[in-house]
């Protein structure tokens, strides 16, 4: 497959981002009455209006050229079928398997968490003195973290009254001490969730978390109050769980995909079984739509193709994402780790380093609150930072006016970046003002947005949701020749960090290897701690 840039598309693409360079939407919108129906999409209760884009239906059809010559179907078809597109790990990427209904070993799981799930939640799961469990405290990080905190927070509505779920990721002990002192042994029980079972912060939180527990209720406690998800049988045996009590997944599915597999458990601990489910059938429909919809009219590679647009021929380095659902606050922070951990690289799949642009900086917080902070840089700074804005037509907490006043932001900020404001209009405002004052109330507009808007923010949709941009992140990978399932970035901190632990216990002596601000600032912690 030669390399994105060489393909005839990348080459036209250039060209024409040139001639779009001049162009103005607020022209386009005055020229053509259709252009949301033209570029718009919908998928059950899922609208994605993309209107508010720097493009042409030439821009479309030259980006849908560039899918088909970097063999996006191909890939595609490759990764529904299992084969093994993670080259570097050697290993198939079948999440989409997870929310299929065509998998003996996936049924199996999800059925023991279908019961675990039941037996907590109608209190027939005991501790081990035989009160009903009140608070479930994952502990896990990365991908078996923040989607089950994202989803966990998104379905509030749908959480079972008096049994509270929690998370703890961090390594500071501040995370799991504050997360302890709201909860009691006998009425708390633990998920310990990471596919490798090694990771370092995961492990430290479940040992102290275990010597918590054994402080509290002894030894024979464990059984009742610890149960595993992952892949890693024997280390999750080490640790002192009964493998009973393991729900497992596969190397097959990706830290950052893993919300659907066993990862999922606190989830479905959370909603009930039946909404989790739920939450699967919504990816699946997504998955659906993905795997059968012509390239033009797929929701994820049209919103995989303007991130590419935007990233690698306007220069773009950023993407916003700006859900309008406080629900969905965690959104931001869980596409961090899809899209950034997928897509860091800068190696193509020939091993060879990239000559162009991949994966964008994704940040985001929910509306209203981004507004009154950084939208001042979109709205009037000097990057180009397309953004997507998500919301819900309805609510789950009816209170005065203040879905309307949501939604009326969430409608204004999209137009007020594509349109913007000239100086005459200004100085229409306000005549009196100088020249100098009216230059700074101009906003030059022509700022990208996708809008993402849905009927309510249910477990259905939710799925759909997330599969759309698992999907996008993949497409995107593909289009710039990079594997987008390993993640040999994360490894080195954790190397160094190991050899770092022993001369911060003093158990081993300053080693000399270290740069001199590294060796300096051990010297430091060390003298401070003094
Ligand atoms: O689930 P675990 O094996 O504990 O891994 C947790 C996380 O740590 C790793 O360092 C990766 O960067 C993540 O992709 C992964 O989700």
């Amino acid at each position: 497959m030669p390399h994105p840039i060489n393909l005839p598309a990348w080459r036209q693409l250039t060209a024409h981002a040139g001639e779009m360079g001049e162009r103005h939407m607020r022209d386009m919108f005055a020229a053509d009455p259709h252009r949301f129906e033209r570029f718009s999409l919908r998928l059950g209760d899922v609208l994605l209006d993309y209107s508010k884009n720097r493009i042409t239906a030439h821009t479309m059809e030259l980006l849908t050229q560039l899918a088909g010559e970097t063999g996006v179907e191909t890939a595609r078809a490759a990764m529904f079928a299992g084969e093994a597109i993670n080259t570097t790990e050697n290993r198939a990427v079948l999440h989409t398997a997870l929310r299929a209904h065509d998998r003996p070993e996936v049924a199996a799981v999800l059925d023991k968490m279908k019961h675990f799930a039941q037996a907590v939640r109608s209190g027939a799961w005991k501790g081990a003195t035989g009160k009903v469990i009140t608070d479930v405290v994952n502990i896990g990080i990365g991908g078996s973290d923040l989607g089950p905190v994202m989803v966990s927070e998104a379905l509030r509505p749908y959480h079972k009254d008096g049994l509270r779920v929690r998370f703890v990721s961090n390594v500071d002990g501040t995370h799991l001490a504050e997360t302890l002192k709201l909860c009691v042994p006998e009425t708390t029980l633990f998920i310990i969730a990471s596919k490798t079972f090694t990771t370092q912060e995961t492990m430290a939180n479940a040992y102290s978390a275990k010597d918590w527990l054994v402080g509290g209720l002894g030894q024979d406690a464990v059984a009742s109050h610890f149960v595993a998800l992952s892949t890693n049988a024997a280390a999750v045996a080490e640790f002192g769980i009964d493998t009973e009590h393991m729900f497992e997944f596969w190397d097959w599915v990706g830290g950052r995909y893993s919300l659907w597999s066993a990862i999922g458990l606190s989830i479905a601990v959370a909603i009930g079984f039946n909404d989790f489910r739920r939450l699967l059938d919504g990816a699946a429909l997504m998955d659906d739509h993905f795997r059968t919809a012509p390239l033009a009219v797929n929701m994820p590679v049209v919103l995989a193709l303007l991130g590419v647009w935007y990233n690698n021929f306007m220069g773009a380095a950023a993407h916003a994402v700006l859900p309008y659902d406080q629900y969905l606050h965690r959104l931001p922070a869980y596409l961090q780790q899809l899209d950034m951990e997928s897509n860091g690289k800068s190696t193509a799949r020939d091993g060879s380093p990239v000559s162009w642009q991949t994966g964008p900086i994704i940040f985001g917080e929910p509306g209203t609150n981004g507004q009154h902070a950084f939208y001042q840089l979109i709205h009037q700074g000097t990057k180009l930072i397309p953004c997507d804005f998500l919301a819900a037509a309805t609510t789950h907490n009816p209170m005065g006016d203040h879905h309307a006043l949501l939604l009326s932001n969430f409608l204004a900020q999209p137009e007020a970046l594509m349109r913007g404001k000239t100086l005459d209009e200004v100085k229409g405002e306000n005549p009196s003002q100088s020249e100098a004052q009216a230059a700074h109330r101009v906003f030059a507009g022509n700022h990208p947005t996708n809008t993402v808007l849905y009927k309510t923010l249910d477990p259905h949709t939710l799925g759909m949701l997330i599969a759309l941009y698992e999907h996008k992140v993949f497409v995107q990978g593909i289009i710039w020749d990079i594997n987008s399932f390993d993640q040999w970035g994360v490894e080195l901190g954790k190397q160094l960090a190991k050899k770092i632990l022993p001369q911060l216990n003093g158990t081993a002596p300053p080693a000399d290897h270290h740069d001199c601000s590294t060796a300096g600032l051990i010297a430091a912690i060390k003298g401070l701690r003094q």
